[in-house]
Order: structure tokens, then sequence, then C-alpha cells
């Protein structure tokens, strides 16, 4: 239809890269999944927005999922490079009541847990480790678990009892953790701050000096921590993979994940991270892409970029037994 169509441009509008990988997913899920990508899209544009008004923001995060039922609802009011989802969002919302009323049901039960995670972290960020899985489950775990009940109601993946919420939710968390310690300079920038007060305030007083030449071995032990935290989902992400059927499931889903083992491969103990986007290269992201094609390759590229890190590990570092425990632990998996 040619509202579809408007929703596919908006989706390669606010994600090239996500666009081309949508676009192999099986035509019994793929404008779902679209449509999934834009409603998230929309709810995270109004959670970034540091415009909108608290009290207002509380209120659109609680009644998100009910706007999808609301005909001409639009929010006009967004100053986020994202605004197109939520200016056109009746667009979007039109679309998604032509959906399986199955897929509906998913999606909607997502926004609204999603949205009622998102307001209880409105106040605070992440102060513990725990506190950061709790938050990582509402915005990104909860996607992993959406994703994986649209697969099997779809039918596509049939032996969902290995496909549980927990090893779902790790794929979540695992793009989330990687996506939050790759970005620590501009989240900083933005006063935006994810890596836990308990674990950043063992090694200084200000999380900003991390950026400081002087505290730059500091620095360092603290990416080292939270990286070795986030290989610990490693095992539940390989496991996830390997119970996939459909080949389209299958890339769609392994290719998101073998960006982020390389994205973490590159910053490991990488103090550019600080002053700089530390980003793997445009070349290196296409041939991911092309390589990810089945468990036995994801394997082998989850162990070429886990060796690269068991390489760097230095005995100085506090948590290197820990980081070698969780490659260790990973590599077996492979
Ligand atoms: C089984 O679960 C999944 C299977 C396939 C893909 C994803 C996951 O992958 C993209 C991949 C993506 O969107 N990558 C970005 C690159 C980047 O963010 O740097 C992009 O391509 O723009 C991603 O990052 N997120 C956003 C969250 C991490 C919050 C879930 C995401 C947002 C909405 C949806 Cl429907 C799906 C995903 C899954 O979710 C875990």
């Amino acid at each position: 239809s040619s509202g579809m169509k408007t929703c596919y441009e908006f989706l390669k509008k606010t994600s090239r890269s996500f666009y081309a990988v949508i676009e192999m997913l099986n035509p019994e899920i793929k404008d779902a999944m679209c449509l999934f990508y834009l409603v998230l899209r929309a709810l995270d544009t109004v959670e970034d927005d540091m415009t909108i008004e608290k009290s207002l923001k509380i209120k659109l995060l609680s009644q998100f999922h009910k706007f999808l039922y609301a005909e001409s609802w639009n929010f006009t009011k967004s100053c986020s490079n994202d605004r197109i989802v939520l200016e056109n969002f009746s667009v979007i919302s039109k679309e998604f009541r032509h959906l399986n009323k199955k897929y509906r049901e998913i999606i909607s039960k997502i926004c609204m847990k999603m949205g009622k995670g998102m307001i209880k972290f409105s106040n605070s960020s992440p102060q513990s480790l725990k506190e950061l899985d709790e938050y990582c489950h509402y915005v990104a775990g909860l996607v992993g678990i959406g994703c994986t009940s649209l697969f099997t109601s779809s039918g596509l993946e049939t032996n969902n009892i290995k496909l549980t919420t927990d090893i779902s939710n790790s794929l979540g968390l695992f793009l989330q953790k990687t996506n939050i310690i790759r970005d620590y300079l501009e989240d900083v920038n933005q006063n935006r701050y994810f890596w836990p007060k308990q674990v950043w305030s063992k090694y200084v007083e200000n999380i900003e000096y991390f950026s400081k030449p002087e505290f730059s071995r500091e620095a360092l032990q603290c990416l080292n921590e939270l990286i070795t935290n986030a290989l610990a989902h490693v095992s539940d992400v390989i496991n996830y993979l390997s119970a996939i059927s459909d080949e389209s499931v299958f890339r769609f889903t392994a290719i998101p994940q073998v960006m982020a083992i390389a994205t973490l491969e590159r910053c490991y103990n990488n103090v550019l991270l600080f002053n700089g986007v530390v980003k793997i290269r445009k070349g290196e992201a296409i041939c991911l892409m092309n390589e990810a094609t089945n468990i036995t390759k994801v394997k082998l590229i989850f162990m070429r970029y886990l060796n690269k890190i068991r390489y760097r590990i230095t005995a100085r570092d506090p948590s290197a037994i820990q980081t070698m425990r969780e490659v260790e632990r990973a590599m077996q998996i492979c």
C-alpha cells in the first residue's frame, strides 16, 4: 500500500543500515517488523527529547501504546532529528492498525511495558550494574522479547522453547550496553550518564574526568570493566542464534550482534573513546553483514573478535582476570 511505502521511506530516513537489514526479512513479518521499529523509534524519540516538559513527557510515555489506536494522533512539538516519525505518526499507526491482530497485540504490549520502564528511569539514570540491566531491559531487552514473539507467532520460528524471554532479553542488553559503552563522549556532552555511578566512582570523583589525559588509566579501567560486563551476554547470543531456523530471521538478528562484538573489540582498552567516536569502519561493517549468514560463520566472527580482546588483556588491569574468564566462557560456546 502507499501508506506502507511511506513507512519504509521513514525507516530509510531514520536508519539506513537497519532498512537494508529489514529488507532481507521474510515477507510474512517484514511489514510488522518495519512498523515495530518505527513505533519504537517514535517512543525512543519522546524519551530522548530533552525539550519536552517533564510532566508532558510522562503523560506521552504512559499513553503511547494507546496512540497506536488514536486515528489522527501526531506529535509536532519535538525538535529531535527523528521527529519525522512523531510528526507523521498517524501514517504509521494507520498501517499498524492494518496488521494481523497477533502482531498488533505483541507490539502494543511491548510499547506499554517500555513506556512504563522509561517513566521509572525518567528522573535518574542507572546507578548500579543491576539498575543498568533493568534500564536496558526496558529500552532494549523488551525489543528482543518482542522480536522473538513476532518470529514465533509468524510461524517462521517453531522451536520457540529455546528462544526464551531471558535469552531474548540478553540480545537487547548486548546491543544496548555496547551502544552505551561506545557513546560515552556523545552522551556526556549531552549531560546523559548511562555509565553506572557505582562503577565509575571507583575510579574518579566525576565521570567527566575520563576525558582528561591525567585520568586516562582510570578511564580505561572503567571502560574495560563495563566491556567485561557486556561480554557476559555472549553465550546467550550464540545460544539464541543457534536456535534460529529461518535464514532471513537469522541474518536480520545476527547482523546487529556481530556489529556489536566488533564494536566492543574496537572499544576495549581504547583511550580514543574518551575524546572521539570509536566506530567500526564502513568496509568492515559491510564485510560483517555479508559474512553473518549462518551459525558456523557467526561463531567464527565472534571467536575472531574474542581472541583479539584476549590478546589485549593486560595483567595490571583490575578486571583482567574477570575479562579473561568471560572471554574464555564465550569462546567455549563458539
Ligand atoms: C531479537 O532481537 C533483535 C533482532 C534483530 C534486531 C534487533 C535490534 O537491532 C537494531 C540494530 C540497529 O538498529 N542498529 C543501528 C546501529 C546503531 O544503533 O549504531 C542501526 O542500524 O541504525 C537495534 O539496535 N535496535 C535498538 C535496540 C538495541 C534498542 C534494541 C532495534 C530496534 C528495533 C528493533 Cl525492531 C530491533 C532492534 C533486535 O533487538 C535486540
